[in-house]
């Protein structure tokens, strides 16, 4: 089993610098592969009210028999946008789970056009100090936005879950993150197996230092201080992922991967992009 490193985040919690994402792994499959990576060695699950395997993520957390070792992130949805919904939202989604706590609870899109996510954010932060949220974050957030519940609330989230790959570095945001202290949280981090992993500097890294071209694009992340959360439903690439913490790429390497930058992939722009 390979033991995760850890970061601090800026509310104190140790967050693992690597986790999974569960987006598609749903029942009883779902639940084994959960259950599978947690026996590998994650500690970081992500889930969200509309992958509809809450469920499964609790019950894999209940096989697993090590709950107080795990951090279970799940969102809110668009439509449970506000103050008293997202209450509630957080309501459904514990009695789901399970559990007695959400570890890491998420805005899963701003959905400007509603302009709401300032009360859900206060209703988050409240959630928090009675202790049903271990930490606040957002997700597909933009600097502005951010700005914005900061100054709302005084409270910086402690993540923001954006699309980051190296099609997509997202170094302005990135940088904005580290001068706030937000963790970045890297989804798609492998650009959902495109092309990107076919890519030549990719393909030269993984034979200079004997590893795959998946576990050259999840140790650029690594280096890059994000936290990716590549998906698989496979034990054996489950694996592979999480192998990503004893080769390091040389400076030379992380910045041709970056040189891959060609902007989102999918119809991801969180100033238009509305999810319910
Ligand atoms: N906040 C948000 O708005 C969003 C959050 N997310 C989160 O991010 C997570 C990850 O993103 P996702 O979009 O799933 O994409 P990923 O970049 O993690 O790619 C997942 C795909 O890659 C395959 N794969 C995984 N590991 C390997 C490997 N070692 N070799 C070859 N193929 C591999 C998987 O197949 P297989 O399972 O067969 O191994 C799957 O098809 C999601 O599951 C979700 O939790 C995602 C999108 C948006
Ligand atoms: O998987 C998620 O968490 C999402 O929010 C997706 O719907 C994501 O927005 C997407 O697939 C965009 O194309």
């Amino acid at each position: 089993m390979v033991t995760i490193p850890t970061v601090s985040l800026n509310d104190g919690t140790a967050f693992p610098q690597l986790g999974l994402g569960t987006y598609n792994l749903r029942g009883e499959d779902g639940t084994q592969s959960i259950v599978t990576a947690i026996e590998g060695g994650y500690r970081l699950l992500d889930s969200a009210v509309n992958y509809e395997n809450e469920q499964e993520v609790g019950e894999a957390v209940r096989r697993s028999g090590i709950r107080d070792e795990l951090i279970v992130t799940t969102k809110v949805p668009g439509r449970d946008h506000g103050y008293d919904e997202t209450r509630r939202s957080a309501d459904g989604s514990l009695e789901r789970l399970g559990l007695e706590r959400i570890d890491l609870y998420l805005i899963h899109w701003p959905n400007p056009s509603v302009d709401k996510y300032v009360d859900t954010y206060r209703a988050m932060v409240d959630l928090q100090k009675e202790g049903r949220i271990g930490s606040v974050g957002v997700s597909n957030f933009t600097e502005p936005m951010l700005a914005r519940i900061i100054e709302a609330t005084g409270i910086v989230p402690a993540v923001n879950q954006v699309e980051l790959h190296p099609y997509f570095p997202q170094a302005h945001l990135r940088a904005f993150h580290a001068s706030q202290g937000i963790r970045t949280e890297s989804w798609s981090p492998l650009a959902r197996r495109s092309e990107l992993l076919s890519e030549q500097v990719v393909a030269d890294a993984a034979a200079a230092h004997g590893v795959t071209p998946t576990q050259v694009v999840l140790r650029w992340h690594v280096q890059l201080g994000t936290t990716p959360i590549p998906k698989s439903a496979d034990p054996a690439r489950q694996a592979e992922n999480v192998d990503v913490f004893e080769f390091s790429l040389t400076d030379e390497e992380v910045s041709a991967i970056s040189g891959l930058e060609r902007g989102r992939l999918w119809d991801g722009d969180p100033d238009t992009h509305e999810e319910m």
